[in-house]
């Protein structure tokens, strides 16, 4: 093998970029030549490649996004899409690829490998809802803006004893809403992965109330309903002075955590040498702190696990 390829997909996520800088230099340093393709699949279709240096990845560490650009491309989901990315990859002698993204991604790649070229994923999300990893690249920077969020809300709804709903991102998954949780010291935490019930949050609101705590934050994962719809069944049962806030595409940017760039240069150096073992296929993870691949049809068969020991802790921590 010469000649590698690598692409960003789905959402872009903090991390992305210290990914594919690991990637490329990880190859390099291993005497292969790598081709950055733009707009991940759409890109590939369109031969939107290019050759990279050292130097291409310079300066790119610490930035949010990605370079690579990203894109929604659900026509990659039909064989024709997949052929006319196979011609482009045959025309510029790519013979293996690299794709950040997330699921949907993921089967993406799994076609390439389907049609002879090895596929290695990473898990570029900031959902952090891929199955066989503790953490996906991303998390970690998603769940530190919205403390940061968090901490600002908090202010206000201290001075105007006022309790913020706040929505944050993360599709199906609660993880970015318990993590936050945990770390923001919220009052309640309310994800799609555990019930919930709107008259005991409001009794709870108010015997602390009664206590003489006045305000409160509530973080909701978007995947359970809007912060509006959830303050407007909250305020059925008592007046809390509700405010909503959606805090949206803000989670997803910024510049990567420490944590996020690590994990990233990790993941990408070892999905270069599962590529120059003549691996594909595969879908990298982090597990019990050890970087970890596996099958990615497996993946598709599993489903992520939000750490619910963390649910137990936010309410034990608050009552
Ligand atoms: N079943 C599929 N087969 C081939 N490619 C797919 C499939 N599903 C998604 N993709 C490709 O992966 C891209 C990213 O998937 P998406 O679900 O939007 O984001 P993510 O990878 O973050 O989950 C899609 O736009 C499409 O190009
Ligand atoms: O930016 P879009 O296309 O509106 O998508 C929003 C969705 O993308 C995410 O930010 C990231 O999800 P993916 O990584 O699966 O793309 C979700 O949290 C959110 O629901
Ligand atoms: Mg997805």
């Amino acid at each position: 093998m010469k000649r590698i390829g690598i692409l960003t997909s789905g959402g872009d996520a903090p991390g992305m970029n210290a990914a594919v800088r690991a990637v490329a230099r990880k190859a390099m340093h291993e005497g292969l030549e790598v081709y950055g393709i733009n707009y991940g699949f759409a890109g590939l279709v369109a031969g939107d490649i290019f050759k990279m240096s050292e130097s291409t990845v310079g300066d790119k560490i610490q930035r949010g996004g990605t370079m690579l650009y990203s894109a929604r491309y659900p026509q990659f989901a039909q064989e024709e899409g997949q052929l006319r990315g196979v011609e482009q990859l045959n025309k510029f002698g790519i013979e293996a690829l690299v794709v950040i993204g997330g699921d949907g991604s993921y089967h993406g790649a799994l076609a390439l490998t389907r049609h002879g070229f090895n596929t290695i994923g990473l898990p570029g999300t900031i959902d952090n809802d891929i199955p066989y990893t503790d953490f996906t690249i991303g998390f970690d920077t998603a769940v530190n803006t919205v403390v940061e969020a968090v901490d600002r809300l908090r202010d206000t709804a201290a001075s105007h004893e006022r309790t913020f709903v706040v929505e944050v991102m993360g599709r199906e998954a609660g993880d970015i809403a318990l993590w936050s949780g945990v770390a923001g010291g919220a009052e309640d935490v309310i994800i799609p992965e555990h019930d919930f019930d709107v008259k005991k949050i409001a009794s709870k609101l108010q015997s602390s109330r009664e206590r003489g705590q006045k305000h409160a934050v509530i973080l909701l994962a978007e995947g359970v309903m809007h912060a509006d719809q959830f303050a407007k069944e909250l305020a059925a049962y008592g007046d809390f002075q509700l405010r909503a806030t959606v805090l949206g595409h803000i989670v997803r940017g910024g510049a990567p955590s420490a944590r996020d760039r690590v994990l990233a240069s990790q993941m990408g150096a070892y999905a270069v040498e599962l590529l120059l073992d003549g691996k594909g296929a595969l879908a990298v993870g982090i597990e019990n702190n050890k970087i970890t691949a596996h099958d990615v049809r497996t993946l598709f068969d599993a489903k992520h696990h939000a750490e619910l020991s963390l649910y137990t802790l936010a309410e034990e921590l608050t009552f």
